[in-house]
């Protein structure tokens, strides 16, 4: 017979992509303090996967490893914490969790990372639990957290308009193959809006991106190159002009098209094909105009259970 000692503690691992932006369309400040969105998400296959545990009744907590995470609190004000705080509270308050993450999405890089970790950590806490939620209320909640946390538990290749919040999903046939560029360090998201404010006081057009929507339901990484859009670009390079010399670099080397990505400082590349991608990386990686490059593919599924075991 095993001894109480032996019995595993209640585990739920999630596995959580990073986001792009093809399309971020940002209209003027509203009084709310957030800008009105038309922008179409896509999760690329970068991940950060997070371990759940039961812990003590009340106790939440995390520990973080990997890429970027000497930047990031691992208290309270950790948006993985405060995620399964609040689905306690909505639910008793009387559960625990210990947390971990390994992240591989850089911090502050325009990628959702903390929203990622705050859905991943939103999903795991509702099945460790046994809540009864459903992805819409779980979506609900992440929009308490962040604007980009709906997108992170959904996935795909998404509308999101209002904050960026209330998402829609958008046909998108094949798979695109992207190269990365992280830069040293990150960006505030909401330094970059204010200088956007500076830079673009009314804003800029909210129309529907049609022409990048066609090229996505055709599976046409070609035109898709062509309608990429980001209307924080300019502001993202103002505080960072390295980030044209990126730019400029893999449009030089055959990109299909590049763009910051959110609200930077990491860069964006389409490629024709995976071998493209790898040719691509090869040469941003010896040009040196990157911390470092990953190539990925979109669109992946959003948050995801990858085992769990009571
Ligand atoms: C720019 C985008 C594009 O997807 O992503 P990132 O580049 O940060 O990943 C998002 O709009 C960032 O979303 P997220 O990082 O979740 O932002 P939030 O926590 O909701 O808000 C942080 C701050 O960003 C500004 N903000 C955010 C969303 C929005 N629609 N308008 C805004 O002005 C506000 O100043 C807000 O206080
Ligand atoms: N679990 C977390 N992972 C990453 N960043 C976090 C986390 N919790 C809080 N943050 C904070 O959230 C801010 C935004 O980080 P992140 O989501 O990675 O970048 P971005 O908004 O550019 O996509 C950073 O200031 C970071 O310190």
């Amino acid at each position: 017979m095993s001894s109480l000692s032996e019995i595993p503690t209640p585990t739920i691992r999630v596995r959580v992509p990073a986001k792009i932006n093809l399309a971020l369309c940002v209209g003027a400040l509203g009084e709310d303090g957030y800008h009105p969105l038309t922008t179409v998400f896509q999760a690329v296959s970068l991940h950060d996967e997070l371990i759940a545990q039961v812990d003590e009744p009340g106790t939440i907590t995390v520990a973080m490893s990997g890429e970027g995470t000497d930047e990031v609190a691992a208290d309270d004000s950790n948006l993985a914490v405060r995620a399964a705080r609040l689905l306690a509270e909505q639910h008793g308050d009387e559960f625990g969790v210990r947390l971990s993450i390994k992240k591989s999405i850089p911090v502050a890089g325009g990628m959702a990372g903390g929203s990622a970790d705050a859905a991943a950590a939103l999903l795991a806490c509702s099945v460790l639990w046994d809540l009864d939620v459903d992805p819409e209320e779980l979506r609900e909640y992440g929009a308490e957290l962040g604007s980009d946390v709906p997108f992170a538990l959904l996935g795909g290749t998404a509308i999101g308009t209002g904050r960026g919040d209330k998402l829609v999903p958008v046909l998108s046939r094949g798979a695109h193959h992207w190269v990365l560029a992280f830069a040293d360090g990150g960006l505030s998201t909401p330094a970059v809006y204010r200088r956007f404010d500076e830079l673009s006081p009314r804003g800029g057009s909210l129309e529907m991106p049609t022409e990048l929507l066609n090229a996505l339901a055709q599976g046409d990484s070609v035109e898709l190159g062509k309608h990429l859009r980001n209307d924080l670009a300019e502001a993202a390079i103002d505080l960072r002009p390295s980030l044209q010399t990126t730019i400029d670099v893999g449009l030089d080397c055959g990109a299909l098209g590049a763009m910051v990505s959110g609200s930077g400082p990491t860069v964006a590349f389409l490629c024709r094909n995976e071998e493209a991608a790898v040719a691509l990386s090869t040469t941003l990686g010896v040009e040196g105009v990157a911390r470092a490059v990953r190539r990925v593919a979109g669109p992946v599924a959003g948050a995801r259970l990858i085992t769990s075991c009571a």
